[in-house]
Parts: C-alpha cells; structure tokens; sequence
C-alpha cells in the first residue's frame, strides 16, 4: 500500500536559517501524527513543503506516492490552516458549496459535510455570525472534499473551548478509522498526548524524537512518581520499606526509574493491608517534550 506520506532526509535553508534538517517521517493510513516543536522550529515549512507550496534543498518528499503540489498529490491532500479565513456574507452552505464547485463536485453536498462536521443549524446562516470554533468547523468541512487520504491540519485546535476540542478530536478519530491519515501540529500536549498514534517532535529543524508515546516514554528514560497512602499508624513502617520515599502527611512520594517499577510495586504489595492505595503517574508528555527539547538545547 502506498504510504499517505513519505518524507527522507529533508533540508530546507532559508537565507542563513536551516528550516529544516534532514528530516525523515513516514505516516501510515489511518494514523494521526502529531507535530510538535517550539516557535521556529519548521513545522509549518515541513507542512507547506508537504503541499507543495515550498521547493525544499534536498532530500525526498512523496504525498500519496506522488511529487507534493503535483495535481496528483493535491487531489489527495486537503489542507486546514491555523487561521482559516471565509467569505463572511456567504453561509457556510454555501462557501462549501463554492468549493465543491471549483472541485467539480455537486454543491448539494454541502449539507452532508456540514452535518458531519457538526454545522447542520447554521448551515443556512451567514459564516460572520459564526465563533471561531463554527469557523474552524467549515474548514475542517471544506478540508473533507473529496475524501482526502491525508489531512494536514495547522494549529487545527488553537483557539477552540475544551468541549469543541473534544469534538474536533473525535471527528479526526473517525475520519482515521476510514483510513484518512492525519498529520497535524498543536501546543496543546495534553489533548495531542490522548489523541494521536504518533508524536514527532521538532527542534531547530531537526527531529528530536519520534514515534507513539510508550516509545518516547521509552526512549526518554524518565522517572516514574508513585505517591503511596499508609493506613492509619502505617506511615514510619512503609517509610521504612520504601527507601528514598518523602513523607508527605499520610503520603509517602517517590521516583524510580522505569526498570525498578515492577520491584517497588511488588514490595508495596508486600506490605499488604497497610497500604491504603497507590497511585503511579508516569512521566506525561510535557515532561518528555521538555526531555528532548532541553537535550537539543531548547
Ligand atoms: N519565508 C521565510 N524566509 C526566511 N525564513 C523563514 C521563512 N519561513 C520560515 N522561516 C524561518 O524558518 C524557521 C522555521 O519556521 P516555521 O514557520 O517553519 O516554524 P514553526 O515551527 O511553524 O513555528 P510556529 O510554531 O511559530 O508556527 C524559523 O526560523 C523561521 O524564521
């Protein structure tokens, strides 16, 4: 099967600046990537790249096995950027309806895209009078023309309350589950983190880390934080079987390395009815993005 998108050792310079680095990412069908990186750190060059918008230096790019901005590549590839702008006098009927036109597509199916993307009351009503998440919902609407095989969403989420956020992602999940892969960038950590399959984190234009979060995880090696509840009068006894632990009130706090979890967990076990609960929180995707970005000098 041909792979959505296929990127090997890219380089972009700008006039002294090095956009992008050698950067290699293959994204399957139905995966959702997440892109992450600090301001400047070529993210949106990789996206325009990507449609063809931007020659690059070196290096191979192929979108859906096809050269990127070929007509080829762009009848596969649908686009949302950060801040999607529409004709405000025109409902969003009927800006859908203009850009199925211009595809040679039916403008009668406005509605059902509207629908999918949750616009189906305001579909007659003029995009001026929309909020930004109704915006941001047209352009994930005119994005799903033509049943693109890859999504490359800027930003997609910026902008959007918690509810509209949980939505857009759940659109996403279903437009995956049909095979469309996802390539999209976000400063969001917390919601990329749940939502996507794989994370590639960019640092001055150079991939400092990619692949799903256990494999970060992984490969970050950071510690894991148990936070272990005594029972009543059991603080000093298990204080006393778990050394390093911090006591904090009827808490005892540690953290250990990824390869000594198990040990401990078997030793609270041991203890048995004196352990109230246990919670382990493992090392989340701030604290890895940190890892890599601080390693590259960020
Ligand atoms: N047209 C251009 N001319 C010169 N330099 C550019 C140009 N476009 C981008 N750059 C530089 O290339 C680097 C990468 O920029 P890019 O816009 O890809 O970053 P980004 O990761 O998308 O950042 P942000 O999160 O702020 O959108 C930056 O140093 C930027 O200043």
């Amino acid at each position: 099967m041909i792979s959505p998108l296929n990127i090997s050792d890219l380089t972009k310079t700008f006039t002294g600046v090095k956009a992008l680095d050698a950067v290699s990412l293959t994204v399957a069908p139905g995966s959702r990537v997440a892109l992450l990186g600090h301001n400047g750190a070529g993210k949106s060059t990789m996206m325009k790249i990507i449609l063809g918008l931007l020659p690059f230096d070196a290096g191979t790019v192929t979108v859906c096995g096809a050269a990127p901005g070929s007509a080829e590549a762009r009848r596969q590839v649908a686009y949302l950027p950060e801040n999607a702008a529409f004709h405000p006098a025109l409902t969003g009927e009927e800006q859908i309806g203009q850009y199925l036109a211009l595809r040679g597509e039916s403008p009668k199916k406005a509605r059902e895209l509207l629908e999918r993307v949750g616009l189906h009351d305001a579909a007659r009503r003029r995009i001026g009078t929309y909020s930004k998440g109704m915006r941001q919902r047209v352009g994930l609407a005119q994005a799903l023309i033509g049943k693109p095989k890859l999504l490359v969403l800027d930003e997609p989420t910026s902008g959007l309350d918690p509810v509209s956020r949980r939505d857009f992602y759940a659109l996403l999940d279903g437009l995956a589950a049909e095979g469309a892969a996802v390539l999209l960038s976000s400063h969001a950590l917390t919601e990329v983190e749940a939502r996507t399959d794989q994370i590639v984190i960019l640092s001055n234009g150079r991939m400092a880390a990619s692949g799903t979060l256990s494999e970060l995880r992984r490969a970050a090696a950071l510690p894991v934080t148990m936070h272990v509840t005594a029972r009543n009068g059991y603080g000093s006894e298990i204080a006393d079987a778990l050394p390093g632990a911090i006591r904090v009130g009827a808490d005892l706090h540690l953290s250990c390395g990824q390869d000594e979890k198990l040990g401990i967990l078997a030793c609270v076990t041991g203890l048995g009815d004196k352990v109230a609960d246990i919670e382990m929180m493992p090392p989340s995707l701030e604290d890895i993005y940190s890892h890599f970005s601080r390693r590259d000098g960020q």
